[in-house]
C-alpha cells in the first residue's frame, strides 16, 4: 500500500524530492533516496519491497527544518511533503491515508525556522506579452512574501525589468510555461541571469488568484472578475488592507493592467499548486507606481552595496548594515525596501523626514517608544501564519501582547502631546502633523485583544508548561496515571481556553471538577477501608483504569480477599487490580477531558477565524509600527552619525556641503581615522563634473557617497553632510567597479560597455549618473574615444547630473580645459573640472588629503600605490625606468617603443643603475 502511494506521488510530483511521513520519520525511497542521502549526508539503507530490496533513507521529524534548509535553500531543490493521517475502517482498524500537503520551493517558504526574519523571501511572477518585445514592451510583475503576506504588483518594461528584479531580490521567479523554450527572448535572458531558480507555470487565465485575494469581498464581486482578464477594483470590495498604498498614503482604487493581472494569475496558480492545503487567504496586491519610486538600475544596487557587499555577499560593510538602527525584524525589512526603492514624491519624503526631525529633537520620547517596539512581535508574520492555517495558541497570545503594545504606543503618543501642550508655551501643532497622520492610520483592535485575553488562559510562565510536559511524559510512561494523561493532552495542546469562554466549556469544566473530587474521595475511602496507604487510582494504555498498590506486600491483605478486585498484574513490590467502580468513574473523567479538549480546540478555531477576519487591520497597524520603527531608527542614526536634514526640491540641484560616505566613514572610525568631507555642487550651469586625481585618492568614494546621499535623502533619512539641497532624482545610474561576467560570455570591457550603453539610453535630465573610469578596459586611444563620446552624449543628449571620474586627463584638454578655467570655457559650458591630490613631503613620502579642489590632476601616482602594495623592488625599478623613458619620448611610435624596451632590458644590477 505504502509503496503504491509513494509511486503515485513520485509520478504526480516528478520535479520534487518526495518525503513521506511514516510515524515519527520522514522517509524517501527508490532512486531519490540515493540523492537525498547524499545531499543530506544521512545513511542510505534498503528495505524489502515487492520481492526485492529498494534503497531508502529517512530522518526524524525534528530534523525536518535542518534538512529542508539544505535541500531547498542550498541545493535549490523542490520538496513534496507527504503527511500521514490516521483513519478507521468500518471494522475499527486504524489505517493511514497519506497525501502530499505542500511542495516547498525557495520562494514558498512559510514559517521554516531557517527563514531570515530580517529579509523578505519573495516569489516573483513576470508576465511577458506574446510577440515581438520591441512592439510590445510592457510587462507585468507580481510578487509576494508568503511568510508575511506582503503582496505587490507593478507594470514594468523590457528595459527596466532587470532593475526591478535586482531591487525585489526574489528567491524564485515564475514565468509562463510557453517561455520555457524561448531561451533567446530578452526577458528570459534577464530572468535567468538574475535568479538561479526559475519555474514555469501554466496560467489558469481565470484570474482565480483574485478569488483568493479578497476573502472579505462578497462572492458575487469576486466572480465578476473571472469573466474578464482585467481586474477592476472599483467594482470590487477593497479590503482595508489597501486603504493605504504601499507607501502608506491614502490609496486610490487600484486598476491592475492586463499584464499585472496576468502576473497575479501566474503567481496565485503557482501558490495553489504548491501550498496546496496551506494556501493562504491573500489580500489584494499593493500596486507599485513606477513614477513614485526612484529607479536604481540593477548594477547600481549591487555596486553601491546597498543591501550586501559585493566581495563576500554578506551584509557587512553594506549601506544597510551601516544605517540599520531598526529594532524589529519587520521594520528592518521595510528599511531594506525603502533603501532599494527610494521615493520620488516630495510630499512623502518630507513626511518621513518631518517624523525623523520630530523624534530627533525628542530623545526621551524616542527612547520610550523604543521600549515598546523592543517587545512587539512580528505581527505581519503571525497574521500570515494564521491565514496559512498554521498559527498556534502561543501565536495568538503573542498577537494580543502586540496589540496591547500598539495601544501602549498610542497612549504614550497622546501623553507626550499633552505634556508638551502643558509644558511648552509655544506648542507647535504643525510639528505633530506627521506623527498624527501616521498614528491616525492605526485601527483600534483592543476589542480583539480583549476577546482573546478573556478566552485564552495565559500560562503562568513558559517554563511552567515545559516542566509540566516533561513531568507528564515521564509519569505517562512509567506509571500511567489518568491525571497525567489528561494533563498531557492539555499541555500538548499548549493552552487552556478559559471555561467562561462558552457555556459548554463552563459546564464541562464543572463536571470534570466534580469527577476529580469523586475520584479523590473514592481513593481516600478505599485507602481507609483496606488499610492500604499506597493505594492509588490510575489509568494506563496497557491496563486501562486500575487500582495500583505501590507497596503490595504491606497493603494487599484485605484487598486480595475482596472478590470485587480482579488482579491484573504484579511485580516484586507492586500490584494492580481491576475495580468496576473506578473503571466507570475513570471512563467518565476520560470522556469529559476529551470533550473539553475538543471544545477548546473549537474555541481556538473560532478565535483563529476572528483573527483571520481582522487580518487586514492587523497588517495595517503592523505597517504603521514598521514605519515608526524606521523613522525612529533614522532619527537615532542622525544622532549617532551627525546627519542633517536635506532640503528636497523639484529642480535638478545637487548641493551637498561637506558630504561624507557613511560606510567608509564608519570603517575609518574603527581604525581611528577620520573621513575628509567634500562638497559637491551640481547646478544647472555646471551639472557635469570631471574628476581626476591619483589612484587611491578618494575619487570612487566621492562618486559613491554622492549617490548614497541621494538614496538616504529620498528614503526619508537625514544625510551625512553639513548641509544639503537636493533636487529629486528620478533614476540613479552607476558605472563603477565592473568585473568579468564570463558565465554570460562577457569580458570586463563588455560589461563596462553594456552598462554604459544602458545609461546613455535611459538617463533623463532628472537622473543622477556616476561613472568611474569609463574606457579603461581597452587600449588608451579607444578608451579616450569612448570616454569622450560618453561625456558628449551625457552632456548633450541626457543632460543629467553626472560625476565622471577618469585617469584620462587628456579628456580635460579635449573638453577645452585650461588651467585656472575650471568650467564654462570649453566645448561644453556645463562641464566643470575637479580633482583630488596627494601631499608630497620633502622626505619623498606622500599622504592623501582626499580633499577635492577645482582643476585637473594629471599625475596618477600609480607607482607610489604599487610600491605601497608591496611590488618587488626590481619590478618597481623597471617601472620607474619605463615611466622616465616614456615621459621623455613624446612618440608612441612602435620603433621608439621597441627601443625603450631594448634600453631597459638587462640584468637587475644594470636596471638599478639605469
Ligand atoms: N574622503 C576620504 N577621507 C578619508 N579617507 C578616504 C576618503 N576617500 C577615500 N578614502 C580612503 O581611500 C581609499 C581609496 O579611495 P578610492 O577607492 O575612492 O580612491 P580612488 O581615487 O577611486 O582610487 P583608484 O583611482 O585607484 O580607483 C578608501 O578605501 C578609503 O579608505
Amino acid at each position: 500500500m505504502l509503496a503504491l502511494e509513494i509511486q503515485n506521488n513520485l509520478s504526480k510530483f516528478p520535479h520534487c524530492l518526495l518525503l513521506t511521513r511514516v510515524g515519527n520519520f520522514y522517509e524517501s525511497y527508490f532512486e531519490q533516496a540515493i540523492e537525498i542521502s547524499r545531499i543530506l549526508n544521512i545513511k542510505l539503507t534498503s528495505r524489502r519491497w515487492g520481492g526485492g530490496r529498494v534503497p531508502m533513507c529517512g530522518f526524524p521529524l525534528l530534523h525536518m527544518d535542518k534538512h529542508l534548509k539544505v535541500m531547498v535553500q542550498q541545493h535549490k531543490r523542490f520538496v513534496a511533503v507527504c503527511e500521514e493521517f490516521p483513519k478507521y475502517t468500518s471494522l475499527g482498524a486504524r489505517e493511514f491515508e497519506r497525501r502530499v500537503v505542500r511542495v516547498i520551493t525557495p520562494g514558498t517558504l512559510i514559517d521554516e525556522s531557517f527563514l531570515n526574519q530580517y529579509e523578505n523571501n519573495y516569489l516573483l511572477a513576470v508576465s511577458v506579452p506574446e510577440g515581438d518585445s520591441a512592439k510590445n514592451p510592457t510587462l507585468g510583475l507580481a510578487w509576494i512574501d508568503v511568510s508575511t503576506g506582503e503582496f505587490y504588483s507593478k507594470r514594468s518594461s523590457h528595459e527596466s525589468v532587470c532593475d526591478d528584479i535586482a531591487r525585489i531580490g526574489p528567491r524564485e521567479i515564475l514565468l509562463d510555461k510557453i517561455m520555457e523554450t524561448q531561451t533567446s527572448h530578452p526577458t528570459m535572458k534577464v530572468v535567468t541571469e538574475e535568479s538561479s531558480v526559475v519555474s514555469f507555470v501554466v496560467p489558469s487565465h481565470s484570474v482565480d488568484g483574485i478569488d483568493n485575494l479578497s476573502a472579505q469581498s462578497p462572492p458575487s464581486t469576486n466572480q465578476s472578475q473571472s469573466s474578464s482578464n482585467a481586474y477592476n477594483p472599483e467594482t470590487a470590495n477593497v479590503s482595508d488592507e489597501i486603504v493605504t498604498a504601499q507607501d502608506g498614503s491614502p490609496a486610490t482604487p487600484f486598476l491592475y493592467t492586463p499584464e499585472e493581472t496576468y502576473a497575479i494569475d501566474l503567481l496565485t496558480t503557482y501558490l495553489r499548486a504548491n501550498l496546496l492545503e496551506h494556501m493562504p487567504i491573500l489580500s489584494q496586491p499593493n500596486r507599485e507606481d513606477t513614477e513614485s519610486r526612484m529607479q536604481i538600475d540593477s548594477h547600481t544596487i549591487k555596486a553601491l552595496e546597498i543591501r550586501e557587499n559585493m566581495r563576500e555577499g554578506g551584509v557587512r560593510g553594506s549601506l544597510m548594515s551601516s544605517v540599520k538602527r531598526t529594532i524589529t525584524s519587520s521594520g528592518t525589512r521595510l528599511l531594506a525596501r525603502w533603501l532599494c526603492s527610494p521615493s520620488t514624491s516630495i510630499q512623502e519624503i518630507n513626511a518621513r523626514q518631518s517624523l525623523v526631525a520630530f523624534f530627533h529633537s525628542r530623545p526621551h520620547f524616542r527612547a520610550d517608544l523604543l521600549v515598546f517596539l523592543a517587545k512587539a512581535e512580528d505581527a505581519s508574520r503571525i497574521v500570515q501564519k494564521f491565514l496559512l492555517g498554521k498559527g498556534d495558541p502561543s501565536d495568538m497570545l503573542a498577537l494580543t501582547a502586540t496589540v496591547d503594545i500598539w495601544s501602549g504606543i498610542q497612549q504614550r503618543v497622546n501623553q507626550e502631546r499633552e505634556m508638551e501642550y502643558l509644558e511648552r508655551r509655544s506648542f507647535s501643532a504643525s510639528e505633530w502633523v506627521s506623527l498624527d497622520t501616521l498614528m491616525n492610520r492605526m485601527v483600534n483592535l483592543e476589542d480583539l485583544a480583549q476577546r482573546i485575553s478573556l478566552a485564552v488562559e495565559r500560562p503562568v510562565s513558559p517554563q511552567y508548561d515545559e516542566l509540566a510536559e516533561d513531568a507528564d511524559l515521564e509519569s505517562d510512561e512509567n506509571s500511567g496515571t489518568l491525571r497525567a494523561e489528561w494533563r498531557y493532552g492539555r499541555v500538548k495542546f499548549g493552552i487552556k481556553i478559559k471555561p467562561e469562554f462558552s457555556k459548554t466549556l463552563l459546564e464541562l469544566n464543572n463536571t470534570l471538577r466534580d469527577l476529580w473530587e469523586q475520584k479523590a474521595k473514592m481513593e481516600e475511602r478505599l485507602q481507609l477501608k483496606y488499610d492500604a496507604p499506597s493505594l492509588t487510582l490510575r489509568s494506563s494504555p496497557g491496563q486501562g483504569m486500575h487500582i495500583h498498590l505501590a507497596k503490595a506486600k504491606r497493603d494487599q491483605k484485605k484487598i486480595a480477599a475482596d472478590l470485587d478486585f480482579v488482579s491484573i498484574s504484579e511485580t516484586g513490590t507492586t500490584r494492580s487490580y481491576f475495580f468496576q467502580d473506578w473503571a466507570q468513574l475513570g471512563q467518565k473523567i476520560f470522556t469529559t477531558s476529551n470533550a473539553i479538549a475538543t471544545s477548546e480546540k473549537e474555541a481556538f478555531e473560532m478565535l483563529r477565524q476572528e483573527v483571520n477576519l481582522r487580518a487586514p487591520s492587523l497588517r495595517r497597524n503592523a505597517r504603521v509600527v514598521d514605519e515608526l520603527d524606521v523613522t525612529l531608527a533614522f532619527s537615532q542614526l542622525a544622532t549617532d552619525m551627525n546627519l542633517v536634514r536635506p532640503s528636497i526640491q523639484e529642480d535638478t540641484t545637487y548641493n551637498v556641503i561637506n558630504g561624507r560616505h557613511p560606510t567608509v566613514e564608519l570603517g575609518l572610525l574603527t581604525s581611528g581615522r577620520v573621513f575628509t568631507p567634500n562638497t559637491v555642487a551640481l547646478t544647472p550651469s555646471s551639472h557635469f563634473h570631471v574628476i581626476t586625481g591619483p589612484n587611491m585618492a578618494g575619487k570612487s568614494t566621492l562618486l559613491r557617497q554622492t549617490a548614497l546621499v541621494v538614496i538616504l535623502a529620498q528614503s526619508g533619512s537625514f544625510v551625512p553632510a553639513d548641509a544639503a539641497a537636493l533636487g529629486i532624482v528620478d533614476k540613479l545610474f552607476s558605472r563603477v567597479g565592473a568585473k568579468d561576467d564570463l558565465f554570460h560570455n562577457h569580458s570586463t570591457f563588455m560589461v563596462e560597455m553594456l552598462e554604459t550603453a544602458e545609461i546613455l539610453r535611459r538617463a533623463t535630465p532628472r537622473s543622477l549618473v556616476i561613472m568611474d573610469e569609463v574606457g579603461r578596459g581597452t587600449t588608451v586611444k579607444d578608451g579616450i574615444a569612448l570616454a569622450f563620446a560618453t561625456i558628449h552624449h551625457l552632456v548633450s543628449v541626457n543632460r543629467c547630473r553626472t560625476l565622471f571620474a577618469t585617469h584620462f586627463h587628456e579628456l580635460s584638454e579635449m573638453l577645452g580645459y585650461k588651467d585656472g578655467a575650471p568650467s564654462g570655457q570649453g566645448v561644453f559650458e556645463n562641464v566643470a573640472f575637479y580633482c583630488t591630490t596627494v601631499d608630497e613631503m620633502e622626505s619623498g613620502t606622500f599622504s592623501y588629503s582626499y580633499r577635492l579642489r577645482p582643476g585637473v590632476n594629471r599625475d596618477s601616482h600609480g607607482l607610489k600605490v604599487a610600491q605601497l602594495a608591496g611590488m618587488p623592488p626590481l619590478a618597481m625599478a623597471v617601472a620607474k625606468n619605463v615611466l622616465t623613458a616614456l615621459k621623455s619620448d613624446t612618440t608612441d611610435d612602435a620603433k621608439e617603443l621597441a627601443s625603450i624596451g631594448r634600453r631597459l632590458t638587462g640584468s637587475p644590477s644594470e636596471i638599478y643603475l639605469t
